[in-house]
């Protein structure tokens, strides 16, 4: 259709409507998530045609995702926007980047290698917990993935039910996802997070508010400023590589004074792979091989409120399969009492 439209601009004597030519066209870009675009060719598209009542219609719907997405992505940012932003520690847009140790971790990791000689790993237990009352009937099945930083993963969160309720809502909102970025006003899209995104906050549905309950059951955090539900889906080849979920430098405006920064990441797996599309952590060595209705839990920050850089981490190519997330982000405001800072200033 962009070739119609190349040579329709040639032609002399026309033997197509342009008009036609940008309703398939809009219409095949809407499809591939670029809704910018869409939009732009349906103004084109009215501007032949004023009057037409279904332009009007997908104007109107391509106006109102794009606000919801640009306002959601707005909120809700990525902590990364790829830049070298930390302490002279290298990043994406270094030119070491792929060539750093952490890169080649990540990519062993992904490979299903050991990275690291792990000499505590005899001492990873999974246990039954019970520290909370919801969890006195049906305990809580915890696997210690990691000890420091901790990194937990709970088994047999979700429910089925609650699984397919939120995939279910989320189909028709997915859209791309974007990154926080200052220079790409299309919505930060990037090729080091290619995924899509849908939001939810707990009023969606019950089973997505029963979810919020327990997620603050398992991590003893408060809900008050915890980000909606972010739910993401990878198709073959989808990854997010190396990045903290922490904001740092500029980012840090795009969190409120009284929400702060993403204190703690729980993160629920949808779906189960064939092959690929684990969560890594190439600091430390480990891997979340994803598993249906585990959720993964583990602190951003330091009891202090600096970042902790060893939660490093990347969701791996999928290699065959599809991958369902779904991420909780708890802030720090209102986790005064429940994760005071430590005795010791460095902890
Ligand atoms: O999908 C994953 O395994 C990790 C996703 C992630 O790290 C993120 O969305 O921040
Ligand atoms: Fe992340």
């Amino acid at each position: 259709m962009e070739e119609a439209l190349v040579r329709w601009e040639k032609e002399s004597e026309k033997t197509a409507e342009k008009n036609v030519i940008l309703d398939y066209l809009s219409f095949s870009y809407s499809h591939f998530g670029s809704l910018r675009k869409a939009l732009n060719l349906t103004n084109d598209w009215l501007a032949i045609e004023p009057g037409h009542e279904r332009a009007i219609a997908n104007r109107r719907y391509y106006e109102r995702i794009i606000a919801e997405a640009d306002d959601a992505e707005r909120q809700k940012l990525k902590g990364d926007n790829g830049a070298p932003v930390v302490d002279g520690k290298p990043h994406r847009f270094l030119t070491d980047y792929t060539g750093s140790k952490s890169y080649s971790d990540y990519e062993k990791l992904c490979r299903g290698e050991e990275t690291h000689k792990r000499p505590f790993k005899h001492r990873l237990v999974c246990r039954y917990q019970r520290y909370h009352p919801i969890f006195y009937i049906s305990p809580l099945k915890e696997e210690m993935l990691n000890f420091d930083p901790a990194i937990y993963v709970y088994h047999d969160v979700l429910t089925d039910s609650q699984n397919a309720i939120i995939k279910e809502v989320s189909r028709p909102k997915l859209h791309r996802s974007g990154v926080f970025s200052k220079t790409d006003a299309d919505t930060g899209l990037s090729n080091f997070r290619t995924s899509q995104t849908a939001w939810h906050d707990d009023s969606t549905h019950p089973l997505i508010a029963r979810l919020s309950q327990k997620a603050s059951a398992i991590s003893n955090l408060t809900l008050e400023t915890v980000e909606h539900l972010q739910v993401l889906n990878y198709g073959i080849g989808g990854l997010y590589e190396p990045h903290w979920d922490f904001v740092q430098g500029e980012e840090r405006n795009e969190f409120s004074e009284s929400d702060r920064n993403r204190v703690a990441t729980f993160i629920c797996y949808l779906s189960e792979l064939e092959a690929g599309g684990y969560t890594v952590y190439p600091t430390v060595g480990a891997a979340v091989v994803p598993r249906k209705n585990s959720c993964a839990l583990w602190y951003n920050l330091m009891r202090n409120g600096t970042g902790d850089y060893r939660t490093y981490h990347a969701a791996c190519p999928i290699l065959y399969g599809y991958k369902w997330v779904a991420n909780k982000w708890f802030h720090e405001g209102g986790q005064e009492f429940v994760r005071p800072c430590g005795l010791n200033s460095a902890e």
